[in-house]
C-alpha cells in the first residue's frame, strides 16, 4: 500500500490545459510542497516522462554495466564505489556532448539517444517541479527558482548494486576500509558477489542529496528507505512514477520548510525478514538512475529573498563551492553522505542514545574512543589535505569514507606510513592542548626549504571540554570536509620538489622547561615566533566541541604562480 507520508502526485497535461484561474496549478502546488514538508518525498508522474522511455533508460543502463563487465578493458568512467556494493558513473548533464563524453567510448548511439532523451524529460520534469514548489511556497515569483537553474547544472548518476551475499566471509581480496570497521572486496568489474558486513545488508549508505532536487527512476527492485520521524520507511515502487526528494541546499534556502530527508538503500533477505511482503529481492542486482538537479554553479547559497542559510559555514559560498564542500572534493565525485547538522542531530537522536548516555558519565572507555576517534580524524584530514591540496596526484589516492564522508587516502605506503606515525605519535599530546599545541602541515620546497604554506589544528590552551563523543564526531566530520574549501587558497601548479612535513608545534613556554615527552622527537618544533611580516593566518573551519580551529597561511612565492583548475 502507499504510504501516506510519500504520495503520488500525477503532473498531467490537463493542469496546464483548462486552468484559466490557475487554481489547479495552485492546488497542485499545495500537494507538493506539503509531501515535501512532512517527508521530504513523493512520487511523480508526468506525460513528459513516458514508461517506455523509463524502461528503455533501466535497459540502457543495465547494457552499459553489463557491457563493462563482459569487456576485458573496463571503463575508467565506471566507479566501483570504495564500501557500498555498487558500481556507477556520472554523466554531465548540460548537453547531449557532455552526456556523450561521459559515457562509455563503446556505447551504442542509440543508447546515447535514450539517455539524452531521458535527461531531456528530466529537465522540464526539473522546472516544472521547480515552478510548483515557488507557487506552492508563495515566493516572490512562480519562475523564482526556475532562474536559479538556466544552466543544466545537472548530474545524472547511473547505479547499478550488486548482487549481496549477506554472510560475513574472509576474503583475500577484502580491501579493509581506514576506519578499520569493515572488510569488503572491492567489486571487481568480473564478479557478479561481494560480500558486506554481517548483517548490515546495506547496498547504499544512509545520506541525504545536496543540491536542489533529485529524481531518481529504479528498476522497481526494493530497498529504498526515508528516514521520517525517527522511522525508517519504505520508498513505495510505482511503476511509471519517479521518486523526487530534496537537497540540503534547497532546505536551507527554504529554511528548513522542505527537507533533505536522509535515506539509504537496503538489500532485502528474502530468508531473514519474512515481514515485508515486498522482500523478493535476495541475491537480485539493483539498476537505478539517479538525476540530481543544483542551482546554477555561480549563485550564492544564501538568498537575499529567503534570507540566510541556516548553516552558517556554508552560507557565503557558490553553489560550486558547496557541492565541492558536501561531496569532498569535485562534482563528479559527488557521494551525497555527508549529513548537515541538523540531519545529524535528527540521526543521532534515534541512533545514539546509547553514545550519549555515556558521554554523561565520562570513563577511561570514553577517552580511548575519542583518543581514537582523533586519531582516524587527524589520519584522514592530513591525507585529505595533501590530495585537496594536490601535493601528490590526484590518481595515487583511493576513494574512502570516514564518519560517513567521502575522501582520499593517499596509496604510497611512504606517505601512509608517515602520516601514521605522525599522528601516533602526537594525538595524546594534542589532545591534552596544555600550551597552545598546533598540528602544522608544511607545505614545502625540499631543495630549498622554503615554505609555501602552512596549515594549521590550533588549540586554546585553556579550555578542556567534555562534550559528548557524538558532538565531537560531528565536529571531526565538518572539519575533514572544511578541507574541501582549501582547494583554490592557491595554485597547486608545484615544482617536483614539493613536499609537506607535520609538525607539532608548542607554545610560549621555554621548550626546555616544558619537559615534553616529545622534545628530542622529529616531530616537535618550539613555537614559531610571527615575526614573517606577510603572516596572515585564515580561518577555514572552528571545531567548537573540541575549541580548536583549523587555520591556514599562504607564502607569497618569488614568481606568481598560475591558477589553476
Ligand atoms: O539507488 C537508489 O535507489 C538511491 C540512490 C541515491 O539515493 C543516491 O545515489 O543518492
Ligand atoms: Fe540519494
Amino acid at each position: 500500500m502507499l504510504s501516506t507520508a510519500i504520495p503520488l502526485i500525477e503532473l498531467s497535461a490537463s493542469i496546464y490545459e483548462d486552468d484559466a484561474t490557475g487554481k489547479r496549478m495552485q492546488d497542485l502546488s499545495q500537494r507538493v510542497v506539503n509531501a515535501l514538508q512532512t517527508s521530504g518525498f513523493l512520487l511523480v508522474s508526468s506525460p513528459f516522462l513516458p514508461l517506455d522511455l523509463q524502461k528503455s533508460a533501466i535497459r540502457v543502463t543495465r547494457n552499459i554495466f553489463e557491457s563493462n563487465k563482459a569487456s576485458n578493458s573496463s571503463s575508467s568512467t565506471i566507479i566501483d564505489h570504495p564500501t557500498d556494493p555498487k558500481q556507477y558513473l556520472m554523466v554531465d548533464c548540460h548537453s547531449r556532448e557532455s552526456i556523450l563524453n561521459d559515457l562509455p567510448p563503446a556505447t551504442a548511439p542509440e543508447h546515447v539517444k535514450v539517455l539524452s532523451e531521458y535527461v531531456e524529460a528530466l529537465e522540464t520534469l526539473k522546472m516544472q517541479l521547480l515552478e510548483c514548489i515557488a507557487l506552492g511556497l508563495k515566493l516572490p515569483s512562480k519562475s523564482y527558482l526556475v532562474d536559479l537553474h538556466q544552466t543544466r547544472n545537472s548530474v545524472l548518476r547511473l547505479l547499478q548494486y550488486h548482487d549481496v551475499v549477506t554472510e560475513h566471509k574472509d576474503d583475500a581480496n577484502g580491501t579493509q576500509n581506514i576506519a578499520g570497521t569493515e572488510t569488503r572486496r572491492h567489486p571487481n568489474t568480473s564478479q557478479e558477489s561481494v560480500v558486506v558486513t554481517q548483517g548490515a545488508k546495506i547496498r547504499c549508505k544512509e545520506h541525504s542529496d545536496y543540491g536542489s532536487l533529485t529524481l531518481l527512476l529504479t528498476d522497481g527492485v526494493p530497498g529504498l528507505q526515508a528516514f521520517v520521524n525517527g522511522q525508517w520507511i519504505p520508498v513505495p515502487y510505482i511503476e511509471g512514477a519517479l521518486v523526487v526528494n530534496i537537497g540540503s541546499l534547497l532546505s536551507e534556502w527554504t529554511k528548513g520548510v522542505l527537507l533533505a530527508t536522509l535515506h539509504r538503500v537496503v538489500h532485502y533477505d528474502v530468508n531473514k525478514d519474512t515481514t515485508d511482503s515486498s522482500n523478493n529481492s535476495s541475491g537480485k542486482t539493483r539498476t537505478s538512475l539517479a538525476f540530481f538537479a543544483d542551482p546554477d554553479p555561480n549563485v550564492s547559497t544564501t538568498l537575499k529573498e529567503t534570507g540566510k542559510g541556516r548553516n552558517d559555514q556554508t552560507s557565503s559560498m557558490s553553489v560550486a563551492e558547496y557541492i565541492q564542500y558536501r561531496s569532498g572534493g569535485t562534482s563528479s565525485e559527488r557521494e551525497g553522505v555527508q549529513f548537515t547538522p541538523q540531519e545529524q542531530g535528527r540521526l543521532n537522536a534515534t541512533t545514539a542514545p546509547e553514545r550519549n548516555r555515556r558521554a554523561e558519565q565520562p570513563s577511561e572507555e570514553d577517552a580511548a574512543e575519542l583518543t581514537a576517534l582523533w586519531k582516524g580524524a587527524l589520519e584522514i584530514f592530513l591525507h585529505q589535505l595533501l590530495y585537496i591540496r594536490k601535493v601528490y596526484p590526484r590518481d595515487t589516492f583511493a576513494s574512502t569514507r570516514f564518519l560517513e564522508t567521502q575522501c582520499h587516502v593517499c596509496r604510497h605506503p611512504d606517505v601512509v606510513s608517515y602520516i601514521n606515525e605522525a599522528v601516533e605519535a602526537i594525538v595524546s599530546e594534542l589532545i591534552s592542548k596544555n600550551d597552545c599545541n598546533e598540528l602544522v602541515v608544511e607545505i614545502y620546497n625540499q631543495t630549498n626549504m622554503t615554505s609555501y604554506e602552512e596549515y594549521y589544528i590550533s588549540f586554546d590552551p585553556d579550555t578542556k571540554t567534555e562534550a559528548p563523543i557524538a558532538d565531537v564526531e560531528k565536529d571531526l566530520r565538518d572539519l575533514i570536509c572544511s578541507v574541501g574549501s582549501v582547494g583554490r587558497v592557491a595554485s597547486t601548479n608545484w615544482p617536483d620538489s614539493v613536499s609537506f612535513r607535520i609538525l607539532l608545534q608548542c607554545g610560549n613556554q621555554d621548550p626546555d622547561k616544558s619537559n615534553r615527552p616529545l622534545l628530542d622527537s622529529n616531530w616537535y618544533r618550539a613555537y614559531r615566533k610571527k615575526s614573517r611580516a606577510d603572516e596572515q593566518r585564515r580561518i577555514v573551519y572552528d571545531v567548537p566541541s573540541c575549541r580548536c580551529t583549523f587555520q591556514y597561511q599562504i607564502y607569497p612565492t618569488e614568481t606568481d604562480m598560475d591558477t589553476d583548475d
